[in-house]
């Protein structure tokens, strides 16, 4: 079973990512993965910080001679930021001053149900973890994830369709989103570019007062056959699976699957996707079936039925404002400003590269669970014969 999770604090040296269960004989390619968490560090709107890091994952184990060997992937991703706090992060409560606390809890962020959970009068041992810093170590995940994928003619791409109140309002094909990838520099990660202009000048306005934005990432995966996922238990099914590990991002407060949530306010008629039958050497590239639109996003039942998959994460703005909401010091239980020190103001586009890492590492634990293999030769021979098996179906 693929498996992975991270370790690490935003400010603290270095964030840990592990990765279990990949097949052995999977390439690793160094220059994607540096460019995957490049991707993630881009974006109009964002702060400071990302002046700062320069990611780069280092990896300890599991790989050799460039390829997967079966055993855990470790690696390290280190914080540049951390010279900045490491005589900070060890000062004792003790002394407020130069320990920097955060005792005005920030509306929207993990501040205060953390504090009273965790039981500290310092939100910072909260916002260390809380921070989507983590993000980092999660692309790292997803980008092996991607290149086992990959290997079996699956891609996974992401775009920003709405940031504040300004949306792409169109549907962009695979080919398109896909570019986005390719791009040397990133604004907002739009496929149109006056949708691009305008959206941007959300962020400007948020950025001249004090304000931030959200937004609506789309991550696709094209070339997923069907069949992956399943109606028959709960938390097996693909559509849950997704839904769990977009939510799951830091500031994601909705997911949608195909046109999900126009869906719930249109006619069947106009909602179902007609299914019909075509000529040997057409169909949807893996049967003969073919459909003339995606609303159901390529789930059915909790199965992937071969259309590409269509998933979406809704952000909400950042929670940390230059013009701070009403807060209470955890000191003095005093109305005062929420804490503010710097923020990122929009974070869409970066979001949406981490949406395609939690989606890839989803859609490969589930492509592993189908077709098993400890070698990906293995794997892939019992892909190919599974797809000559629903060929002719
Ligand atoms: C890539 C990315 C960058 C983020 N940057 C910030 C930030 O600079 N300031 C902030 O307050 N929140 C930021 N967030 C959101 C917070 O991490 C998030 O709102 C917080 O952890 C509380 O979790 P929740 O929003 O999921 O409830 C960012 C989120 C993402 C995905
Ligand atoms: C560090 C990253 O994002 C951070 C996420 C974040 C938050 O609260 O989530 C707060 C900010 O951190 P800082 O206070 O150090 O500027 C962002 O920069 C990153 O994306 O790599």
């Amino acid at each position: 079973m693929l498996r992975f999770s991270t370790a690490g604090e935003s400010h603290g040296e270095a964030l840990v990512a592990l990765v279990s269960g990949l097949p052995a004989g999977v390439p690793v390619d160094q220059e994607y993965l540096s460019r995957e968490l490049w991707r993630r560090q881009q974006g109009y709107g964002r702060g400071g910080r990302m002046r700062i890091e320069k990611d780069a994952a280092h990896i300890l184990s599991g790989v050799r001679h460039g390829k997967t060997i079966g055993s855990p992937v470790a690696m390290t991703l280190a914080n540049n930021d951390w010279k900045n706090w490491e005589e900070i992060l060890p000062v004792s409560e003790g002394d407020a001053e130069k320990h920097k606390a955060v005792a005005s809890p920030r509306p929207g962020h993990a501040d205060l149900p953390g504090a009273l959970k965790y039981d500290f009068k310092d939100a910072r041992y909260i916002l260390e973890r809380a921070s989507a810093r983590e993000s980092a170590a999660r692309v790292a995940c997803g980008a092996l994830a991607q290149m086992l994928l990959r290997e079996l003619g699956i891609e996974v791409a992401s775009h920003v369709i709405r940031v504040g109140t300004e949306e792409l309002g169109r549907d962009a094909s695979f080919e398109e989103i896909r570019t986005i990838r390719e791009r040397e520099t990133v604004l907002l990660a739009c496929v149109d570019p006056e949708a691009e202009a305008r959206m941007k000048s959300q962020v400007d306005q948020a950025l001249r007062t004090g304000d931030t934005v959200g937004g609506v990432f789309e991550v696709v995966v094209h070339g997923l056959p069907p069949g992956v996922g399943t109606h028959v238990n709960w938390d097996e099914r693909l559509d849950g699976l997704l839904a769990q590990a977009l939510m799951s991002l830091q500031a994601v407060k909705a997911v949608e699957l195909g046109r999900g949530v126009t869906a719930a306010s249109t006619p069947g008629s106009q909602v179902h996707d007609a299914i019909a039958y075509a000529e040997e050497g057409s169909g949807d590239g893996f049967t003969r079936f073919t459909r003339e639109r995606n609303n159901a996003g390529g789930i059915e039942g909790g199965i992937s039925n071969g259309q590409d998959l269509v998933v979406r994460g809704y952000l909400k703005p950042i929670s940390t404002l230059r013009r701070p909401l009403p807060s209470v010091s955890f000191d003095t239980r005093e109305e005062t400003k929420a804490a503010y020190e710097r923020s990122d103001v929009c974070v869409v586009p970066a979001a949406g590269v981490a949406g395609e890492a939690m989606v890839a590492l989803t859609v490969a634990r589930l492509v592993i669970d189908k077709f098993g293999g400890d070698s990906l030769r293995e794997l892939k021979r019992n892909f190919d014969s599974y797809k000559d098996q629903i060929r002719n179906f």
